[in-house]
């Protein structure tokens, strides 16, 4: 069964290719809409022309009653419209996830999905074995413990730039060690990840965080290694940039049209 309509948040590198990726399914959605900025519906309804309604007005958008709103705006766009959407009984998929690393935030999306009946769905975005870390999560976890390393451009305009000279390092730099909910508060653009195995594991608090500049990367590698009573195993994705974004990985997008996808498929994997 296809999806009606689907509003998405944002028009960045990761909205931009799910727009393409979603109208190239068989299974397309019946209607695209991406809302921006009122000062950029100009912009990007040309740039969009007839494959998706371009809007500023959210609340218009969801009295259109969509299947499902996709956040790719930024965690201050998590805050400005998660509630609404939510309020009105849409689902809403957060590709920024680090946004619940405010506890404030997180409790008020739980409880306004819970009175609406609507669900705040989070994909396992740029990272995956998110379902063996949920499994293990059951049995009683003792340890998850991960680490991004970008190339050093990643980095630019976080925290690191204090810690180091980015331009100069000559071999990986180790800038940040500490929580998910840390990390995912101080660098909202690139350790989303980080808050999406709290969620799925030992929570903000108990995951413990490194972030790695590597002058020798060129790709955003994100590995991880989780401890429980029943299994343990690690992980290593390597991300390939995204070309509008190198702050992002391109697996990011693939992630989040399957989450989309899956929101009406007769069969859920
Ligand atoms: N879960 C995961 O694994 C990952 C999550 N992310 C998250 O996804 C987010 C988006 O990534 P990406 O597409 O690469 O980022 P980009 O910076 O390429 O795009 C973000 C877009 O969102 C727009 N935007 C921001 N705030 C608002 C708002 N309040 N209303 C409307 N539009 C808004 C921006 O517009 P403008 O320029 O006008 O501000 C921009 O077009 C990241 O910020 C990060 O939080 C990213 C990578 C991995
Ligand atoms: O896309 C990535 O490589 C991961 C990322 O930026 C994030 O977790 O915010």
């Amino acid at each position: 069964m296809s999806l009606g309509h689907v509003v998405i948040i944002g028009f960045g590198a990761i909205a931009q290719d799910l727009v393409e990726i979603l109208r190239a399914q068989d299974e397309a959605p019946g209607k695209l809409s991406v809302l921006v900025r009122p000062e950029r519906v100009e912009e990007v309804s040309q740039a969009l022309g007839d494959r998706a309604l371009v809007s500023a007005d959210l609340a218009a958008l969801l009295a259109a009653q969509p299947d499902v709103v996709v956040e790719c705006a930024g965690h201050g766009a998590v805050t400005a419209y998660g509630p609404e959407v939510l309020q009105s009984g849409t689902d809403l998929v957060v590709a920024s996830v680090g946004a619940l690393a405010d506890a404030k935030l997180a409790a008020r999306l739980a409880e306004t999905a819970r009175q609406s009946g609507a669900q705040c769905v989070v994909p396992s975005g740029a990272i995956g074995g998110i379902d063996a870390l949920g499994a293990a999560r059951l049995s009683g976890l003792t340890s998850v413990r991960y680490t991004g390393t970008k190339p050093p451009s990643a980095w630019s305009g976080t925290p690191a730039e204090e810690a180091c000279d980015l331009a100069a390092l000559s071999e990986p730099f180790t800038f940040f060690e500490g929580t998910a909910r840390e990390a995912a508060q101080a660098y909202p653009k690139n350790a989303n990840v980080a808050a999406t195995l709290a969620l799925a594991g030992l929570g903000m608090d108990e995951t413990t965080v490194s972030l790695v500049a590597d002058p020798g990367a060129t790709e955003n590698v994100h590995s991880f290694s989780v401890a429980s009573q029943a299994i343990e195993f690690s992980m290593r994705l390597v991300g390939k940039p995204s070309p509008l974004n190198p702050k992002t990985s391109r697996s990011t997008v693939y992630s989040i049209a399957r989450a989309v996808l899956s929101r009406r498929a007769a069969i859920v994997i």
